[in-house]
């Protein structure tokens, strides 16, 4: 097959009949390589089984989160998990499931060397003890896990952040601004070479941070920060669903988001980061942190990119830039996406074996969807 040109195509589609009434809404069409998700919880058992399929119907690959209890920490583990979700895959998918490994302060750094020679992991993901869901594994004591991000470094083994400071002191809006002053600069500096992808970045400052480094630094964006601000979760009555970590910030850090996101700067690319709870788990005093948005993500962001004008860009942040930073190759397939005047809709939520999973809702009608 000819490569396509970088750059999405987006064509007016007429109906092909002459008589077909002018008045009639013309439909629009928007044709992409297969996009890629480069950050996605998909659980185990009966939870992955539910939710696999909303990310294998229009993502050729993701890469999978080592965030389960216990965490995926060696190589042999996640192997284990591969296979788990290689078995978990709908008949005829061939979708690809790329791992990660936990950080943890007893990562034997010869392991991730072994699970990245043997592709079995392409990335390493460090949670700050304390930060995340799931993440009382990780790292307390940076100074612990100077070899496994040395040897990183060597090999080219990229290292994936949550990155958010847990200090009690440290106000939740301001972590992951702190995160960047206290850790990542000073981990950069002290190993030169290591390339570190700032994971599901919300601040203006991360942004900033991004452009101001070379290529070994990237950046996450997730779908539902490119819609919501903190506003959105807390003015006239908690939303539940729109609560994740990072937490959202407020508008002027969105809109730093859309413009990165939207910009062609090959540094910024998707992680939808969904990341299905429960909606029993969602809804208590204490509830899990996490939106879930494989469901509807391409509509959520085929809107976004048009609100700015930037659908020539949606093919790089959803199926180019990501892979390149990685050294993948890109898809070879394409999604196309069909606008109409009526809007899309989705199912509120997904059933699992465990309970209803909320589709995140982006609280304004969707135009595009996925073509079969
Ligand atoms: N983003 C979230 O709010 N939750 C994620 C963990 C994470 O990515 O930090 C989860 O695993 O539920
Ligand atoms: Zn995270
Ligand atoms: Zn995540």
């Amino acid at each position: 097959m000819e490569p396509l040109p970088l750059g999405a195509k987006t064509r007016m589609g007429f109906p092909y009949s002459p008589d077909f009434p002018k008045a009639m809404a013309m439909t629009q069409t928007i044709t992409l390589r297969r996009p890629d998700d480069f950050h996605l919880h998909l659980r185990d058992g009966a939870m992955l089984q539910a939710v696999l399929p909303e990310t294998t119907r229009d993502f050729d690959r993701a890469l999978i989160m080592p965030n389960l209890v216990p965490p995926v920490v060696t190589a042999a583990q996640a192997a284990a998990y591969h296979a788990r979700i290689i078995s978990a895959l709908p008949a005829g998918s061939t979708f690809k499931p790329l791992m990660t490994l936990y950080l943890t302060e007893d990562t034997d750094p010869a392991d991730l060397a072994r699970a990245h020679a043997e592709g079995i992991a392409i990335a390493v993901k460090l949670y700050p003890a304390g930060a995340t869901t799931n993440s009382h594994s990780g790292v307390h004591n940076f100074d612990k896990v100077r070899g496994a991000l040395e040897k990183m470094a060597e090999i080219g083994m990229p290292l994936c952040t949550h990155g958010e400071v847990t200090d009690s002191d440290i106000d939740i809006f301001d972590r992951e601004a702190v995160f960047i002053d206290r850790v990542l600069e000073p981990i950069r500096r002290a190993t030169p070479g290591l390339r570190v992808v700032m994971e599901h970045v919300t601040t203006r400052n991360a942004v900033s941070y991004v452009r101001s480094a070379d290529a070994d630094l990237a950046a996450t964006i997730t779908t539902h920060h490119l819609i919501i601000n903190r506003n959105h979760i807390l003015a006239g009555g908690i939303k539940p669903h729109y609560y994740c970590l990072p937490v959202a910030k407020r508008e002027t850090h969105r809109l730093a988001l859309v413009e990165a996101a939207t910009s062609g700067d090959a540094r910024f690319f998707l992680g939808t980061d969904s990341a299905p709870h429960t909606d029993e788990n969602k809804l208590l005093p204490c509830g899990c942190a996490g939106c879930f948005t494989a469901t509807n993500t391409m509509s959520c962001l085929a809107e976004v990119f048009e609100r700015e004008g930037a659908l020539d860009k949606l093919e790089g942040f959803v199926a180019l830039h990501g892979a390149a930073h990685y050294g993948l190759p890109t898809n070879s397939g394409t999604l196309t996406l069909v606008k109409s005047d009526t809007p899309v809709t989705f199912p509120d939520h997904i059933e699992t074996g465990v309970g209803p999973v909320t589709v995140f809702n982006p609280g304004f009608p969707l135009h595009w969807r996925v073509q079969d």
